[in-house]
């Protein structure tokens, strides 16, 4: 089975006078890994719930695998939200959980579901409800990957969860995706761990579309200079910096926006590298107030 595409047209959702997503619109290609980055209370949560038919839309319209899957059974039984609320069976032992899952997911694999409980070294005799929180993430994490559905979508769930659980998470989510490749939505305000898992970023802000575009695209809206303070200075003065490093007498400058050939050429002479630009730093610069 491999992942469903997903369309999203003018997409709103409002809660009385809130406007949480605000005429949003994006298409993600079957078979990705997405992130969608937006800050706390940017929308990423209601847009989720949108695709995943838990919340209907105020307005516009989204499209998962070409159908709306609102009511759509045939459809939800391919879309999976983690969240790390949880949406398991919480006074229930993992066992129950999976036969329930297994029953629910046509994609489900046992075998892979009992390796991940060991790996993350969840505990089998005890009902979910008394894990810790980073166990319930880590959970979420097993249900969100054994289930091997075609949209599957993870709503900051791993920020519950130590960083070794973590770093296990994303490469078992990257080893797994290989071989079993589907359309994978992160959502995140915690970029820096994750934007190596990413092939495509969605960003959002107060509820508005910033971007969607390809991950290699998007690090090109910037450049990053490294070299001595004094050059890279001379180098950068007047560009817009977003993000600036010193260590001793060596300089890292991150700046946003297309580079000409002078610019370049006066760094390659100064002998200062020319490198990419992180989607964290990025997504800071195209976030922050003050930089609008
Ligand atoms: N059930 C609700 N009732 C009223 N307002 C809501 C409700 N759910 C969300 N909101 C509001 O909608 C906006 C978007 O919230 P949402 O949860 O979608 O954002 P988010 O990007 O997921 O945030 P976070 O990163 O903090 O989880 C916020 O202003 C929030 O206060």
């Amino acid at each position: 089975m491999s992942g469903y595409a997903v369309s999203v047209r003018d997409l709103t959702v409002r809660y009385g006078r809130t406007t949480a997503v605000d005429r949003v619109s994006f298409d993600l290609e079957a078979d990705g890994i997405y992130g969608l980055l937006g800050r706390n209370g940017s929308g990423k949560t209601s847009t989720l719930s949108v695709l995943a038919s838990l919340r209907r839309a105020t307005a516009g319209t989204v499209l998962v695998d070409g159908a709306d899957p609102f009511e759509n059974e045939a459809l939800m039984a391919g879309i999976a939200l983690i969240r790390e609320s949880g949406d398991v069976l919480a006074n229930a032992k993992i066992s129950v959980n999976f036969d329930y899952f297994r029953r629910v997911r046509p994609a489900w694999d046992p075998d892979f579901a009992e390796e991940l409980v060991d790996v993350f070294g969840l505990n089998r005799k005890k009902p979910i409800s008394t894990f810790s929180r980073g166990q319930k993430s880590a959970f979420g994490a097993v249900i969100g990957l054994a289930s091997r559905a075609p949209l599957t979508m993870f709503d900051e769930v791993y920020l519950g969860m130590d960083a070794p659980s973590r770093y296990r998470f994303y490469d078992l989510l990257l080893a797994d995706y290989a071989e079993h490749p589907r359309t994978i939505i992160l959502s995140s305000h915690l970029i820096s761990e994750i934007e190596r898992l990413f092939s495509g970023v969605v960003v959002i802000d107060e509820g508005r579309l910033l971007l969607s575009e390809d991950v290699d695209e998007f690090r090109t809206r910037g450049a990053t200079f490294t070299g001595p303070v004094a050059a890279v200075d001379a180098v950068t003065a007047g560009l817009r910096v977003v993000a600036s490093r010193s260590l001793g007498p060596t300089k890292e400058v991150t700046v946003y926006g297309d580079l000409d050939e002078t610019t370049l050429a006066g760094a390659r002479s100064a002998d200062i590298a020319i490198g990419g630009v992180s989607v964290q730093d990025l997504f800071v610069h195209l976030t922050e107030k003050e930089s609008r």
